[in-house]
């Protein structure tokens, strides 16, 4: 995992747009987002009854897996969105990036690859993007059976 504040640049959601501004662990649970590297799926059964996530299912996310239809949800992704639940995500495989706003409204940048899981809170302004790879798989988990599509982000208010 990489965390850094994003530049702000143009240029497309799926290149670095690295500041060079660190962002450590320890500030990003300073906005409620919490990280693990969790090598073992083991670990992560352990993390979802310690936590009471009761629920999961798998996304792949590539031109391959979806069609036609990857560039819409790419961008889908990157509108700026937050949900009522927290957002849980372990990768298993590929690797992308999850923006998240700071107090400041600044946006941080998050680089997540295989055995990474991360925790948004519950309200917490964010965004998606997979990496120049174009190829992430994630586990979502959750507290409860998602009531919509999960993967249809809540609009920003
Ligand atoms: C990598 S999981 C797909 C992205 C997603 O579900 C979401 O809500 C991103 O903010
Ligand atoms: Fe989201």
């Amino acid at each position: 995992m990489k965390a850094y504040f994003y530049d702000n640049l143009p240029g497309d959601q799926r290149l670095p747009h690295d500041s060079g501004r660190e962002v450590t662990v320890s500030d990003l649970e300073k906005v409620g987002v919490l990280y693990f590297r969790i090598p073992e799926l083991e670990g992560v059964n352990a993390l979802a009854s310690e936590r009471g996530y009761k629920n999961r299912d798998e996304i792949t996310i590539s031109p391959e897996k979806m069609g036609a239809i990857y560039e819409t949800k790419v961008k889908q992704f990157f509108d700026e969105h937050l949900h009522e639940d927290e957002e849980i995500r372990y990768i298993r495989d590929g690797a992308g990036y999850f923006d998240v706003r700071n107090e400041g409204d600044e946006w941080i940048r998050i680089k997540l690859v295989k055995d990474d899981l991360i925790i948004l809170p519950a309200g917490i302004y964010h965004r998606f993007t997979t990496d120049d790879t174009d190829y992430i798989q994630a586990m979502r988990l959750f507290k409860e059976e998602p009531q919509v599509d999960a993967s249809q982000p809540h609009r920003r208010a």
